[in-house]
């Protein structure tokens, strides 16, 4: 080979390997979004007049090269306290004064215990025209179920599940009180397993359990004992999965009224019994005795799956989370949507929310946030999240049956009630952002902080029969309701501001956009996002 060719032949492959370096990179940053693909990797600058402010190469380096840590100080009241008033929360990404032109930092102040919100009562009962606490008239809708859209005819032989599942409507998993909820959580911890297998995909090991009925769960299985605490180093995305969130979240869900996650009940299995003797090859390879003669198995997923990190047997018995299966493909199936507030995925990178105050204006724009229920669904969806400290919420998935108009499904929970001393704050990011939310949900909220029972104590009551109780770690209750009144107080500063954090003052701006008018072709905003 001549020099030439050879010089060309190792520049071609310094080319290839860059680029593929390149695109793994972006990878981790990516999202899929039903059929549109997202970047976030862009450094979106947000200045006033257009042009890079002053000192912005500087932020922009000193963003990437000197402040790594995800974890710096907090205002989250340590000790477990709560209590503390009049104290700033902030997210724990802040930022100095000079990166707030490029940044946005959020904070609000930690309310009392004792604060009565009187002001928010006031709204509720007359909301006049702000346009903060939006009424919804779901209700008056029509709520069609999966059983009216197929036109099935329920029979009486059908499993629990089943009836679950064609009972599934547009708004809702299930209806309020519904005795099919009960009756699913005792047969899912008690009902003999026959078959257990790995389930695929996601980046931590799930089991699909399956009972002599035909009815199936997604068996997450307990790592850690309750009072462990998202390790100090550990990014949010590299959290470890914890059974007990996902109880804990379903229970959550239920109390606030949302109705959008699948039930969720603890048990505690027979390692040999229970799970390797009904074990599938693929799981059974992965199987292997402890030194200290405990069976363990790993599984194969993308995090976590390997002898270091086995599952084990204590000395015999595994406790575990067992979420009710979503309806199979052919009555259910579904969408997956990116989530507009998904965080970077990435150790040094910031998404596009974390830079741009207007984020919000830019969402609304775009359907389907742009009409319906969707928007005030995700911002029901961060208060769940924020209550719970989930910060693993990158995508979110809707059944197709209904259309576009329907909710998103409250799914994946493992990574909440991590860290029940520290209130993150930018959870609540879409709610800081927009400014609105639905006036059911703040109902539900001031009820719980001003009534007679408070949320920890309906959670408490709630799980007191889940068989692995108690489900939660003492401090996450006190979290709960500290948690609460930052909600509360998030909404007061938003009516004090008087809408979006927008500097645009038209109203059509603060509202979720069912009155939009003109349908959106290629908007100038949009160019952000592409
Ligand atoms: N109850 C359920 N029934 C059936 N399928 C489910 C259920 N819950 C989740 N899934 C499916 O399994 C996928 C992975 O579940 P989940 O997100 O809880 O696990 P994960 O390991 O945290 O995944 P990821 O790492 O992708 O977040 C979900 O995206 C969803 O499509
Ligand atoms: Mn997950």
């Amino acid at each position: 080979m001549k020099l030439r060719e050879r010089v060309t032949l190792g520049a071609s492959a310094l080319a290839v390997l860059l680029t593929l370096g390149l695109v793994l990179d972006l990878q981790l940053d990516l999202g899929m979004s039903g059929h549109r693909l997202v970047p976030t990797h862009g450094r979106v600058k947000y200045s006033e007049n257009g042009a890079d402010p002053p000192k912005a190469a500087y932020n922009s380096f000193r963003r990437k090269f000197l402040e790594r840590t995800n974890s710096s100080g907090s205002g989250g009241g340590g000790g477990g306290g709560g209590g503390l008033t009049g104290q700033i929360v902030t997210s724990s990404s802040l930022l100095s004064p000079q990166d707030s032109i490029t940044s946005q930092v959020f904070s609000t102040i930690r309310p009392s215990s004792k604060d009565q919100f009187l002001d928010l009562k006031e709204v509720l009962l007359d909301p006049g025209h702000q346009e903060v606490v939006i009424n919804t008239y779901e209700s008056d809708e029509p709520n069609p179920t999966i059983a009216t859209i197929f036109k099935i005819k329920p029979k009486k032989n059908l499993t629990l599940l089943e009836r679950f599942h064609l009972g599934i409507s547009k708004h809702e998993l299930y209806k309020e009180n519904d005795p099919l909820v009960p009756a699913i959580l005792q047969e899912m911890a008690t009902a003999k397993i026959v078959h257990v297998c790995q389930k695929e995909g996601g980046t931590q090991i799930k089991l699909v359990i399956d009972y002599a009925n035909k009815d199936q769960a997604l068996f997450k299985p307990m790592r850690f004992p309750r009072e462990q605490q998202t390790l100090p180093n550990h990014f949010y995305f590299t959290d470890f999965e914890r059974h007990n969130a996902e109880i804990a979240t379903f229970h959550l869900d239920r109390l606030l009224g949302f109705r959008r996650a699948m039930p969720v009940t603890g048990r505690t299995l027979n390692i040999t019994t229970e799970i390797y003797e009904l074990a599938d090859d693929d799981l059974l390879r992965t199987f292997f005795i402890s030194p200290s003669n405990n069976k363990c198995f790993h599984g194969k997923c993308t995090y976590y799956c390997d002898t270091g990190h086995a599952i084990c047997g204590n000395p015999d018995s595994l406790e575990g989370s067992f979420a009710a299966f979503l309806p199979p493909k052919e009555i259910g199936p579904r969408k997956v949507w990116r989530h507009p507030w998904r965080r970077s995925y990435h150790k040094r990178r910031k998404a596009q929310w974390e830079q741009e105050a207007d984020y919000c204006n830019l969402v609304r724009d775009i359907p389907p946030y742009n009409e319906g229920r969707r928007l005030l669904d995700l911002m029901d969806m961060s208060v769940l999240d924020f209550l719970s400290g989930n910060m693993d919420r990158h995508h979110y998935e809707t059944f197709r049956p209904f259309g576009n108009d329907t909710f998103p499904i409250h799914l994946d929970h493992g990574r909440g009630f991590g860290r029940p001393f520290h209130d993150e704050l930018t959870i609540l990011a879409p709610l800081l952002q927009c400014c609105f939310i639905r006036k059911s949900t703040l109902d539900v909220l001031l009820r719980y902080h001003t009534g007679d029972k408070r949320l920890s104590e309906a959670l408490r009551e709630s799980m007191a029969m889940d068989p692995v109780a108690p489900v939660l770690w003492e401090p996450h209750f006190t979290a709960l309701d500290r948690r609460v009144g930052i909600v509360l107080q998030a909404v007061r500063d938003c009516l004090a501001k008087g809408g979006s954090s927008s500097s645009v003052k038209d109203a059509d701006n603060y509202l979720p956009r069912k009155i939009a008018v003109e349908p959106d072709t290629g908007s100038p905003k949009t160019k952000n996002l592409s």
